[in-house]
């Protein structure tokens, strides 16, 4: 398989470099990209999409260079945007019609198939006929999946794609582009890491224009290793206690209360070391 690959990315917007010198390579699989507002994921993903160009550096696959043919780029690319939202007057295929034959598949019936074939993927068959307008926000979210997917894209991108959607939804979506990836490479932005956590293989962090990559996400998580500790109080020592370090969670039961707190020295006498998440391990990098 062909991998997708990035190579010395800059981008600037007048004075400000969003994206410094950076390098990637990928290969098929959900490939995380976590980083705070404003770090450069989006500019970064429609780089990659071929929407815009970097200031220099090349983006190619297999032999296929972005800066020769953007167009042949964009044919092997889907990108579901992060504020996807079309044609609120068309129903589900007519939107999905239409976009497939902007990426020119101008045979109607081969249209029709591939389309056919989507709405099953996506679990909206039995909507096909719906308003756009009328969906609720995670089948609007599979709609945007579907039309990313008409043409078989090599590459998909999809930016926060889970932002706003219920718990249910949430595990839907995750389990669809666990299916979409087997054979391709996605890319996925998100703020919630338990996106990354549910699906990712590898993850990196967008920071101050750089590229940190995790192949191994227990390599995020580990950044955090000896930090987290697990503290239980009753109700009246909560009142009293002092501790170093922030509370990452608490749960409140009626005899005691479960305290997670992220500190470099020991918390209290009584804390108890414990295995980090990920988003524990993020936090502590972006602290660093
Ligand atoms: N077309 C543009 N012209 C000028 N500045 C821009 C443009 N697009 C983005 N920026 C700036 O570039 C920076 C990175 O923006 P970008 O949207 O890529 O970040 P992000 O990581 O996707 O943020 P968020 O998580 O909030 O979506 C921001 O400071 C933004 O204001």
């Amino acid at each position: 398989m062909e991998q997708l690959i990035l190579q010395q990315i800059n981008k600037s917007y007048g004075k400000k470099q969003i994206i410094d010198d950076l390098s990637l390579q990928l290969a098929p699989g959900i490939f995380g990209l976590l980083g705070p507002n404003g770090a450069g994921k989006t500019t970064l993903m429609r780089m990659i999409a071929a929407i815009i160009r970097p200031d220099n550096g090349e983006i190619t696959y297999g032999k296929l260079k972005w800066s020769e043919h953007p167009e042949k780029a964009r044919q092997i690319i889907g990108y579901l945007p992060q504020d996807f939202d079309v044609l609120p007057q068309f129903n589900v295929m007519e939107c999905l019609d239409y976009v497939a034959q902007l990426k020119g598949i101008l045979v109607k019936k081969e249209r029709l198939e591939a389309i056919d074939q989507i709405l099953e993927r996506v679990n909206l068959q039995k909507h096909a006929k719906l308003k756009v307008k009328k969906l609720s926000g995670g089948m609007r979210r599979r709609l945007g999946i579907a039309q990313a997917l008409l043409g078989e894209p090599k590459i998909l991108i999809v930016d926060e794609p889970t932002t706003g959607l219920d718990p249910e939804e949430r595990i839907r979506f995750r389990n669809l582009l666990r299916e979409i990836a087997w054979n391709r490479i996605v890319i996925l932005s998100t703020h919630i890491v338990e996106d990354i956590s549910s699906t990712c293989s590898a993850a990196a962090i967008l920071y101050q224009g750089k590229l940190k990559v995790f192949k191994q996400l227990e390599n995020l998580a580990s950044l955090a290793n000896g930090q987290v500790w697990n503290l239980i109080v009753n109700h009246s020592e909560f009142q009293r206690l002092s501790i170093t370090g922030e509370i990452v969670s608490s749960k409140i039961f009626s005899d005691r209360i479960e305290l997670r707190i992220w500190s470099e020295q020991k918390p209290s006498e009584e804390a108890v070391l414990t295995e980090p998440t990920i988003e524990e391990g993020y936090m502590t990098w972006i602290k660093n």
